[in-house]
């Protein structure tokens, strides 16, 4: 006879955090947000953490190399999608991995035959007035000079005047050479004045520009997540399927961590891979595996070797498991038996595995219920796709801004061909949906947003600390009656429509 549970499978918004007591230092800027990402032994230090508690989602339509940018600078891993070319996959890892914050490559390069016009046409087109002069007109070309608005004057110059006239000549400009550091460039900056440093390598070819308007922008982001390189930290995600080509192509790309990508973990499939990896590399390359909802589920990956691991079926906002194949469990009771076993494993091996919260989050209270309910982190799909840097078109539905998001499971994501039954026979029907979510403008500014509403959080419930979170929080159900109660009731809503009376 089938096993039945004794209490239904629960969500996030049938619970609320009741307060307890808070002291003076208890104020959302001595909260830290810090927490462990992979599992580390009793009394050591894990080896990756992040600075805020926030990962993106592995899917097309959310993790790329610039959300990767984006949010390593904001203290979270992006884990960009693996279902895509092996090639194409490492080279968004490179590029990460490559980036130098604070180095920009330019985007606005003449040649020295070029006239004012073309300088004044390529000004409109990129909206940057800093213009650098290289031999072949390219970002890489040999440096020979600069524009700036100060080189010419529209009202006076004929605009076919060639760059070669006008613009201030190498000879005449501070420059640094490759292999400087930000800070050292910044220094530079601030000793001769100057508002912008090209970067030219020992064959004066051009590498870069450094600004001095950036260097507030960089100050700012006291949490970036960066290796020992000071280089941005990044995750992948991976299949049960080709990670023994994958998996060398990311680790020599310069991954710093991989996640496996699967809606079920309690599998073979995960065990084989896991074991791969700890064969082929022992404990120094990372990895995730997932998505299990229960403690038979975290103990088997745990015990294969899984440095986190991940929680949820189905409960996506594009995600339709449930519906199509009747599997999957209530994100809120999935996470506390999984932070429950996850527990129960250290007491028993001295082994702490973090475990990831995957889905589910609508709000963001749900986030601070997830981390107060034992998670170490949380992933997000819908929540990341609706900034501007993640790679899906932004479109206008009737009159609004909003941008593209698909599931994973969903046909238009699994084009890329590699899904099939284990067999011969196709996969025939979808677990995800293809679809449309509010644009919301800059990651910076939501996350903050949602971070800072979690610190206040913390300290009505007394904790500075995640864990002491976890520690102290207390949880209560809500009855449908009083989830009611909690939303605006028995007022009349103002709207647009709402004219005043004269
Ligand atoms: N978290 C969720 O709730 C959820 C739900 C649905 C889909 N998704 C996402 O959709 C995508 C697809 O998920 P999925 O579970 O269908 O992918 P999957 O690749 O893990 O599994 C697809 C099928 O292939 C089989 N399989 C896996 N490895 C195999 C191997 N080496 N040889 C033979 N057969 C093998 C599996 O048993 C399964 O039947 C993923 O990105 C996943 O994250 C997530």
């Amino acid at each position: 006879m089938a096993y039945y549970y004794d209490e239904p499978s629960r969500t996030f918004s049938e619970y609320l955090l009741v307060p307890g007591y808070s002291s003076a230092d208890c104020i959302p800027s001595n909260v830290t947000l810090k927490t462990p990402v992979v599992k580390f032994k009793k009394g050591e230090n894990p080896e990756i953490s992040m600075n805020v508690p926030v990962v993106s989602a592995i899917m097309q339509s959310v993790s790329n190399d610039t959300m990767a940018i984006a949010l390593a600078r904001e203290g979270g891993i992006s884990f960009i999608y693996c279902s895509q070319s092996i090639e194409r996959q490492a080279e968004m890892i490179k590029r990460v991995k490559n980036y130098k914050a604070g180095f920009v490559s330019s985007d606005s390069n003449v040649h020295p035959d070029n006239t004012l016009a073309d300088v004044l046409a390529l000004k409109e087109k990129t909206g940057h007035s800093t213009v650098a002069v290289t031999d072949d007109g390219t970002p890489t070309g040999k440096f020979v000079g600069i524009i700036t608005s100060r080189d010419y004057r529209v009202s006076r110059m004929d605009t076919e005047t060639k760059v070669s006239e006008f613009m201030t000549p190498l000879s005449k400009i501070i420059y640094a050479e490759d292999g400087i550091t930000l800070s050292e460039a910044n220094d530079i900056i601030w000793d001769h004045k100057i508002n912008v440093l090209p970067i030219i390598d020992g064959n004066q070819q051009f590498v870069s520009f450094v600004f001095r308007k950036d260097y507030d922008a960089h100050k700012v982001n006291v949490n970036e997540l960066l290796d020992s390189s000071k280089r941005y930290i990044v995750g992948a995600g991976v299949n049960t399927r080709d990670y023994e080509e994958r998996i060398p192509a990311l680790v020599e790309a310069g991954v710093d961590i991989l996640c496996i990508d699967s809606s079920e973990g309690f599998t073979e499939w995960q065990k084989r891979t896991l074991s791969y990896v700890r064969e082929t590399y022992g404990d120094k390359v990372k990895i995730g595996a997932g998505n299990v909802v229960d403690r038979d589920g975290f103990r088997f990956l745990a015990d294969a070797g899984a440095d986190f691991v991940k929680v949820g079926i189905g409960g996506g906002a594009i995600c339709i498991t449930r519906e199509a194949k009747g599997i999957g469990r209530g994100q809120a009771t999935a996470v506390i038996e999984v932070a429950r076993a996850r527990d129960e494993y250290f007491e028993e091996t001295g082994v702490y595995v973090p475990i990831c919260s995957d889905g589910g989050i609508v709000q963001d209270y749900h986030l601070t219920l997830a981390l107060a309910m034992g998670a170490d982190f949380c992933m997000l799909g819908r929540y990341f796709a609706r900034f501007d840097e993640s790679p899906s078109n932004k479109v206008i539905v009737n009159g609004n801004y909003m941008k593209e998001y698909w599931g994973e499971g969903s046909a238009r994501a699994r084009n890329w061909q590699r899904y099939d039954s284990g067999g011969a026979a196709k996969l025939s029907f979808e677990e995800g949906v293809d679809s449309y979510v509010p644009y919301a403008g800059r990651l910076h500014d939501n996350l903050k947003i949602s971070l800072s509403k979690m610190k206040s959080a913390m300290c009505n419930c007394g904790a500075l600390t995640i864990p002491e979170f976890q520690q102290k929080a207390r949880i209560t159900l809500v009855s449908s009656v009083s989830i009611v109660e909690g939303g605006a009731h028995d007022v009349v809503l103002k709207d647009q429509q709402t004219r005043a009376v004269e």
